[in-house]
């Protein structure tokens, strides 16, 4: 893709995540990659789903979280490089100085890290907080000159976080998560709402299968920044594709003037 062009061909990874089994989910990772570049239409941007390294395993977090993201980072790298394709390299327990974090790392087609962000709302329901440290600032990216946010799974539902990366730039939002039943309805709300309260694109993915007593159900999707559905899975792994075009969010935003008629100061919360 050019500097110019605002069209990117998108490909989810929804798949299964072994529990504990970081190389086995490197490899399972791996070959859906692999099948993602080599579809008839190939993809601008690999997204991956959230802590796809080690999945919920939390009491070992401290043992199996990749420290620095070390490896991961190289051969995420690496594949970017070697099939000129962007990588959204989803999340992963990564371990910095005592403590583990859930963290998203963002690659170009050359292979250069653009950028990463930590989870910043860490989700009690799944204990998160009593292992892992949270993320202190919210992020976000250029790829090919476009802008777009981070966030991680939990995070939707803190409207103030999208509206910040909007207000900071924002035409995609990037969701990869781990969201369980029985709050499909919860997921796919939120992420309709962020979409069309914040007039961006949303792309959004997660994982499928049983871990524990968690039953993931997938249902990825891609929303415009009108607020349709591009693309959604179903609860089987696979991989979720569509074409997004990032010029409808100027048109949306130009029809719909919501960042013009905001009045921040009668709100009474930041920003
Ligand atoms: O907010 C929810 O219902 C699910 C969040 C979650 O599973 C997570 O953040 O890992």
């Amino acid at each position: 893709m050019t500097q110019q062009q605002t069209s990117w061909n998108i490909a989810m990874i929804q798949c299964d995540i072994r529990m504990g089994r970081p190389a086995e989910n490197r490899e399972i990772v791996e070959s859906w990659m692999e099948k993602a570049v080599s579809q008839a239409v190939k993809p601008d941007v690999i997204v991956l789903p959230e802590m796809w390294n080690t999945g919920y395993a939390l009491e070992q977090i401290h043992e199996l979280a990749d420290v620095d993201g070390r490896e991961t980072r190289e051969w995420i790298s690496g594949f970017a490089r070697r099939n000129a394709v962007r990588i959204v390299a989803g999340s992963i327990a990564e371990k910095r100085g005592g403590d583990v974090y859930n963290t998203m790392r963002i690659y170009d087609g050359s292979g250069e890290e653009v950028a990463s962000y930590s989870k910043m709302h860490l989700f009690r329901l799944m204990q998160e907080e009593k292992h892992l440290a949270p993320g202190e600032s919210a992020v976000t990216f250029d790829l090919d000159g476009q802008t777009s946010g981070a966030s991680i799974c939990y995070d939707i539902r803190f409207p103030e976080l999208m509206r910040t990366l909007a207000l900071t730039g924002a035409k995609v939002l990037f969701v990869p998560a781990a969201w369980p039943h029985p709050r499909l309805h919860h997921w796919r709300t939120l992420l309709m709402a962020r979409a069309i309260e914040n007039q961006m694109y949303v792309i959004a993915c997660n994982r499928t299968g049983l871990s524990g007593k968690d039953n993931f159900f997938g249902h990825s999707m891609i929303i415009d920044p009108w607020g349709e559905v591009i693309a959604e899975g179903g609860e089987k792994e696979g991989i979720i594709a569509g074409q997004i075009d990032l010029s409808l969010v100027d048109e949306v935003r130009s029809r719909i003037p919501v960042f013009e008629d905001r009045r921040p100061s009668l709100y009474n919360v930041t920003p």
